[in-house]
């Protein structure tokens, strides 16, 4: 059980078309809360990101993601500092299509009855980390074998790696996943309250 089957038992096509749409307008409104840094901005995309994962499951999790990617590829301004599909040949594809799985991981673990903010929040924080799997082997690897030059884009070494796409966020991303697991928590404490 998710805290929106919680919310609305009856998830309709309707009702979960509308909870995909407002789930991706989230996370591309977080996504303008940036700091613009080159080559990887700090955002708030894995905040709205875990959020919407953890309360709609693995598979509307990564379904809302997923129309989040595809309004981008559309050309719709919703990554990080207003950009488009340009991104998928940037230096943060590799994040953007992590996302993805990230929804699905967290939200997985919401549907097998994972709670509580300890739990949730062990949870965000290892699809945080997971998330730098696919976010470095783009900048590092993928961009070399398609022909790109990962130098321009800081990625030519670990080092370097660790420098520009690591580094600057580990430790907002805990705090973000810890944010993640209270905001949910929270959700499921005021609905017990008001049931009660
Ligand atoms: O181009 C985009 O919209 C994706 C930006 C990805 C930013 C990554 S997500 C993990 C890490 N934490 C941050 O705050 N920024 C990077």
């Amino acid at each position: 059980m998710t805290l929106a089957k919680a919310l609305a038992p009856s998830q309709s096509l309707p009702v979960r078309a509308l909870m995909v749409l407002g789930g991706s307008l989230f996370i591309a409104i977080a996504a303008q809360i940036s700091v613009p840094m080159i080559p990887v901005p700090m955002t708030l995309q894995t905040l709205a990101i875990l959020i919407v994962g953890l309360t709609y499951g693995a598979r509307l999790g990564a379904a809302t993601v997923l129309a989040y990617l595809v309004e981008g590829a559309m050309g719709l301004p919703v990554f990080a500092n207003g950009a488009n599909g340009a991104a998928f040949f940037g230096p943060t594809a590799g994040f953007l299509v992590g996302f993805v799985f990230m929804a699905w991981m967290v939200g997985y673990a919401a549907d097998r009855g994972v709670r509580g903010v300890l739990a949730t929040a062990a949870v965000c924080i290892l699809a945080s980390a997971l998330l730098y799997v696919p976010g470095v082997a783009w900048a590092m690897a993928l961009a070399e074998l398609l022909g790109l030059d990962a130098s321009k884009w800081g990625a030519d070494n670990f080092a370097m790696i660790w420098q520009y796409y690591m580094a600057p966020f580990l430790l907002g991303d805990a705090v973000k996943a810890v944010l993640a697991a209270l905001v949910v928590s929270g959700g499921w404490a005021a609905l017990k309250g008001r049931r009660a």
